[in-house]
């Protein structure tokens, strides 16, 4: 919970290619906008700070054992935390991320198969405050989209990076663990239906109610 802090945290999920990042700007324009005395900041995950980001490349593209690829993710995290995301949530800043841990939840635990527990403990150890409560998103946008479907938008889209180039029984795996969170927590997911065209999906988020 970021209750503890004024400002308000936002994540965007979802498999590769549901549309996330089709959204991402405008959606930071239209926060602008609706809350003129904040200040909105954009980051991502992995990434969002020097270090960051260079576990990001190394991250997206080394092959790597499982649990170094949750370690990584995870101290890439910590040091997002660190830099960005509770300063600027001290501030009273919104904070827009490309992913965050629920991300981490879907690709290595539903995805790749590691346990729940090793989850829970990294989450507890990277975001857990001195009060004992959890950093976590206030609001969590899910673009949920079937693999197949996502598949093709990405090939029309880019090169594949590690991620992407897995195989469709990874991302139903990795679809599954998302909205097996969403259901535990339904209060804090905001669940899109991707295979909406972008305008009908713009409208949704546009109009999205939640109290900053
Ligand atoms: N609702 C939609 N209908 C059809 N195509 C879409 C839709 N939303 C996005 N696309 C297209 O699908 C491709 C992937 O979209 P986008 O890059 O937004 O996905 P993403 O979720 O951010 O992926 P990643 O997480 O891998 O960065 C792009 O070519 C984009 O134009
Ligand atoms: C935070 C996080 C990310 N990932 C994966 C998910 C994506 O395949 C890439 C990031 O690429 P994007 O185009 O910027 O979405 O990283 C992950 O496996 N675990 C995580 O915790």
């Amino acid at each position: 919970m970021t209750s503890m802090y004024p400002g308000f945290f936002i994540s965007f999920e979802g498999i590769d290619g549901a549309g996330k990042s089709t959204h991402l700007e405008s959606f930071q324009r239209l926060m602008q906008e609706r809350y003129p005395d904040r200040e909105v900041v954009m980051t991502r995950e992995p990434g969002g700070t020097p270090l960051g980001e260079q576990l990001r490349a190394l991250l997206l593209d080394a092959p790597m054992n499982l649990e170094t690829e949750a370690l990584l993710m995870f101290a890439a995290r910590r040091e997002h935390i660190a830099q960005v995301i509770e300063p600027a949530l001290k501030a009273g800043k919104i904070v827009i991320s490309d992913r965050f841990t629920d991300a981490s939840f879907a690709y290595q635990g539903g995805g790749r198969g590691l346990s729940l527990d090793k989850l829970n403990q990294l989450e507890r150890w990277v975001q857990g405050g001195a009060n004992g409560l959890l950093l976590q998103p206030n609001l969590t946008i899910l673009f949920d989209l079937p693999g197949e479907i996502a598949e093709a938008r990405r090939s029309k889209a880019r090169a594949p990076d590690k991620f992407e180039k897995m195989d469709l029984n990874f991302f139903e795996k990795v679809r599954q663990e998302y909205l097996r969170r969403a259901k535990e927590d339904p209060s804090r997911f905001h669940l899109v239906d991707a295979t909406k065209t972008p305008d009908l999906i713009w409208n949704e988020l546009s109009h999205l109610k939640f109290k900053i």
